[in-house]
């Protein structure tokens, strides 16, 4: 694998290979992939039969950098589903290129999952959110795209999808709609949302005159991830639910006090790790339930 400026630097034999390895390495089929952002690891508990290696240990693969972020790969069965779990994933703002932050992505495909289940940690924007709610992600701006960083860029693989990919519709309506009917099921319909999020390149958390950006640009969120991941899937054909969980407010006003950092992001990853869960599990069981009416 090499790097080319933003545009992709991995071929269809690097994601082959690193397919390969982990198809010898295991006797899991993944149909369902969960990608677990900050502090979010423990959606992979739930899982049976789990077997688990270390970013460092698959070919190819990148290792994470944030705290909060173990850096493994668990494979493992829920309800009966295969599935995999990124126990963290990467960021533009550790210093990867997009290629290498999508790469997993692609593995998942190769190795024929169907379904791709992101997480993270967002801040609020919508003035009516609140600490703790999960919003369920209806659409994205996919802001570092505006200005270049893309991580379709480069020469496109039809092995993969078209070049002109659509994205009106990049986060699965049928599945938004299960993630709601779960969550009312599980009595949390007070603190789940739906809205727009917004991915910006980080490092640093937003400043007041860029928050009020967001909120005029219509984003109900913002993070510093996701956001090449879904699109890369969705070039690829996967059928993707996003949940981000709101760990903080961004402040719009110049008179609030509070200052965000990554610990209070990572204590309320903590504290809503557990509901998280348990949607997750119930929703993998359901789209078990959708793979085996196809
Ligand atoms: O997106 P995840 O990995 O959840 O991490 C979120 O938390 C970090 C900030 O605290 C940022 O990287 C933001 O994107
Ligand atoms: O306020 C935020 N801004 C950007 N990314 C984030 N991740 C968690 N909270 C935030």
């Amino acid at each position: 694998m090499h790097t080319k400026g933003s545009s992709c630097c991995c071929s269809f034999e690097d994601y082959k290979l690193t397919t390969e390895w982990l198809l010898n390495q295991t006797r899991h089929r993944p149909k369902v992939a969960v990608i677990c952002g900050s502090g979010l690891g423990l959606l992979a508990e739930g899982a049976a039969d789990k077997q688990t290696f270390r970013y460092q240990d698959i070919p190819n693969f990148p290792v994470s950098t944030v705290p909060g972020h173990e850096g493994c790969l668990v494979f493992g069965t829920i309800e009966e589903t295969p599935c995999v779990f990124m126990k963290g994933h990467f960021h533009l703002c550790e210093g990867y290129s997009l290629c290498q932050v999508t790469f997993p992505v692609r593995i998942f495909k190769l190795m024929g999952v169907e379904f791709m289940l992101v997480t993270n940690a967002s801040g609020g924007i919508c003035p009516d959110f609140k600490v703790g709610d999960i919003m369920i992600i209806k659409d994205h701006i996919n802001l570092p795209g505006f200005a270049g960083q893309h991580p379709l860029c480069g020469p496109n693989d039809e092995r993969f999808g078209t070049r002109f990919p659509c994205m009106s519709d990049a986060y699965s309506k049928d599945l938004r709609t299960l993630a709601l009917d779960v969550g009312s099921e599980l009595g949390c319909s007070d603190f789940i949302r739906t809205g727009v999020y917004c991915m910006v390149s980080g490092p640093n958390f937003e400043t007041i005159a860029e928050a009020r950006v967001l909120l005029t640009l219509g984003c109900d969120s913002v993070g510093m991830s996701m956001v090449p991941e879904v699109t890369v899937a969705k070039h690829c054909g996967l059928k993707v639910l996003g949940l981000t969980l709101v760990t903080n407010k961004v402040s719009l006003d110049y008179s609030r006090e509070e200052k965000v950092n990554h610990d209070e992001v990572l204590e309320i990853c903590k504290m809503r790790a557990e509901l998280l869960q348990k949607l997750v599990t119930t929703l993998i069981g359901r789209c078990q339930q959708n793979i085996n009416r196809q």
